[in-house]
This record gives C-alpha cells, sequence and structure tokens, in this order.
C-alpha cells in the first residue's frame, strides 16, 4: 500500500481563496482585517514562518503589521509591544511568534494579549473557551490538521487517535479539538513520560505527530491503513525538513501529511480564517 497525501498545500490553497472572498465582503462593510506579528531574534525557521503568514495575509487582502524585535529584547520590551498592538485599530488580531528567548516569560506575554484580539487561540480566556465549548479562535495547527482530515474525507468519528507532545501550540489543545462532539474521537495523549509508544501506535487510525523527534512513527508501529499527520520539526546539517515520521510510513499508511506541504500551510490558513471570524463577529455583534 503506497499512502494517499493529505496534500496541506492545495487544501489551504482552497481556504484562502474562499476568505479573499469574506475578505472584500467585509471591507465593502468598511471592515479592514489586518494581522499583526511580534517575532523577537532572529530564529531563520521562525522568520520563514512570519513571512510565509505576510505573504498568505496579501493573497486574501488582509493588512500586515510587522513587528520586530532583537534576540536581547526584555520582557518589559515585548509587553510593551503587545501592549501596543491592544490598542492599535489597525491591528484586528495578532500573533506573537513561538518560540520566545530563553528568560522571556511567554505565558505571561500571552495572557497580556487582548483575548478579542487572540489570531493563534492561545491566550488562557481563548484556551477556557475551547474547553467550555463556547465560540472563539481556535489554535491553529490543531484545527487545521481537523480541516486537512476532513477535506480528504478521513473518518475522524469513532477514531482511536495517538496525539504524540504536549506542548501548547499543538499537543495540549489537539485533544480538546478531537474529543468535541463535532468530532468525536477518542484520544491517548502520548508523550516522554509514556512506556510503551509503539503498543499506543500500533492501535491508531490517526496519529498526529508532534514530539519533534526525528523519524519516531516507525512503520511497524503504524496500522494498515492509518491516518499519519507529520508535524514535527527538525532539521539536518543543511537545515533540510526532517520530520517525526519515517519515510518508510508511506508503505503502510492510508493517508500521510508530507513535511513540508501538509501541516505547516494549514496552520498558516487557519490563522487566517481567525482573523477573518474575528471580524465577522465583530459585525454580527455590532
Ligand atoms: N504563535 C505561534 N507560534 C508558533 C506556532 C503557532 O501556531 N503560533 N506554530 C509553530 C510554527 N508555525 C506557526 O507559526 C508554522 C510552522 C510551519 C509553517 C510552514 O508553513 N511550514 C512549511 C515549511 C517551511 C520551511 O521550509 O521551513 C511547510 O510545512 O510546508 C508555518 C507556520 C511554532 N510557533
Amino acid at each position: 500500500m503506497t499512502a494517499q497525501i493529505l496534500d496541506g498545500k492545495a487544501t489551504a490553497a482552497a481556504i484562502k481563496s474562499d476568505l479573499a472572498v469574506r475578505v472584500a465582503a467585509l471591507k465593502e462593510r468598511g471592515i479592514h482585517p489586518g494581522l499583526g506579528t511580534v517575532l523577537v531574534g532572529e530564529d531563520p525557521a521562525s522568520q520563514k514562518y512570519v513571512a510565509g503568514k505576510h505573504r498568505d495575509c496579501a493573497q486574501v487582502g488582509i493588512a500586515s503589521i510587522q513587528r520586530e524585535l532583537p534576540a536581547t529584547a526584555t520582557q518589559e520590551e515585548i509587553e510593551a509591544v503587545v501592549r501596543e498592538l491592544n490598542e492599535d485599530p489597525e491591528c484586528t488580531g495578532y500573533i506573537v511568534q513561538l518560540p520566545l528567548p530563553k528568560g522571556i516569560d511567554e505565558n505571561r506575554i500571552l495572557t497580556l494579549m487582548d483575548p478579542a484580539k487572540d489570531a493563534d487561540g492561545l491566550h488562557p480566556t481563548n484556551l477556557g473557551r475551547l474547553v467550555l465549548n463556547e465560540p472563539g479562535p481556535l489554535p491553529c495547527t490543531p484545527y487545521g490538521i481537523i480541516q486537512l482530515l476532513r477535506k480528504h474525507g478521513v473518518e475522524i468519528n469513532g477514531a482511536e487517535v495517538v496525539v504524540i507532545g504536549r506542548g501548547v501550540t499543538i499537543g495540549r489543545p489537539m485533544p480538546l479539538l478531537l474529543t468535541r462532539r463535532s468530532e468525536n474521537a477518542t484520544v491517548t495523549q502520548c508523550h516522554t513520560g509514556t512506556r510503551d509508544l509503539a503498543a499506543h501506535l500500533r492501535r491508531a487510525d490517526i496519529i498526529v505527530a508532534a514530539a519533534g523527534v526525528p523519524h519516531l512513527v516507525k512503520p511497524e508501529d503504524v496500522k494498515p491503513g492509518a491516518a499519519v499527520l507529520d508535524v514535527g520539526v527538525s532539521r539536518d546539517e543543511n537545515g533540510r525538513i526532517l520530520g517525526d515520521v519515517h519515510p518508510g510510513v508511506t508503505e503502510v499508511a492510508g493517508w500521510i501529511s508530507p513535511n513540508p506541504g501538509g501541516v505547516g500551510p494549514m496552520t498558516r490558513a487557519q490563522l487566517l480564517v481567525n482573523v477573518v471570524e474575528a471580524a465577522e463577529r465583530g459585525v454580527a455583534a455590532s
């Protein structure tokens, strides 16, 4: 068996062309969505991701607001930029690119954001809304993964899903989304304390690998026909991406997300969905 491709690039392109129409409709009503990004330091991967987010904005007609600080920026300097974006009427939603440099209190920065402008769905209020099943922005990578599965007709309802990882952007929120009634999956969360990862993987209909450990998911541990989402990003000595999924898994799985070209573009598309939905909610409330 050779796995079918969960094509994030094509799926994200379709989402973005729908968003372009919605942005045009908002502009006709005098609403001009603008996405802000806060990038601290010179990490080449983060610079690339942020540049991609602004390229996407240009494609759908969302204005871009970019704030860059050096790696030496203090907690107070970053907080000042967050306060400034909270007040900026041109910025209808924004993100703080993670990770922040060592020594910076990331949770304090996220908490300081105006939850109504949190385009990442990572503010404690918005994570709380997710737990309570109330409307709000959804964390971009987890919701991008759900959309990727839905658009390719992969059955989530009743599926046994293994999520590997427990970070704030993916591992923590992913099970919350998958266990909503609308998705209805059964989730096992694995992490560095899991005793027998392979035993869990072998039972999974869907695997979300977000550990950041190159080739952690091996072909012999994947159930034939399973859907495998490769979220991990490590780099080889030439800067090329090494995913969490061993290339041999393609011969066993039913579905596989390429990396690059899978979950990354979906993360960016979902970010724009959050910006547009927040603007539309504003219209509905006015
Ligand atoms: N504030 C946030 N920080 C981070 C998040 C997040 O959701 N919010 N997630 C990741 C990084 N990320 C988003 O910012 C992200 C990762 C990957 C991509 C992407 O388009 N990847 C391309 C490949 C790019 C390359 O060659 O390196 C792909 O997969 O095709 C976009 C965004 C951590 N930080």
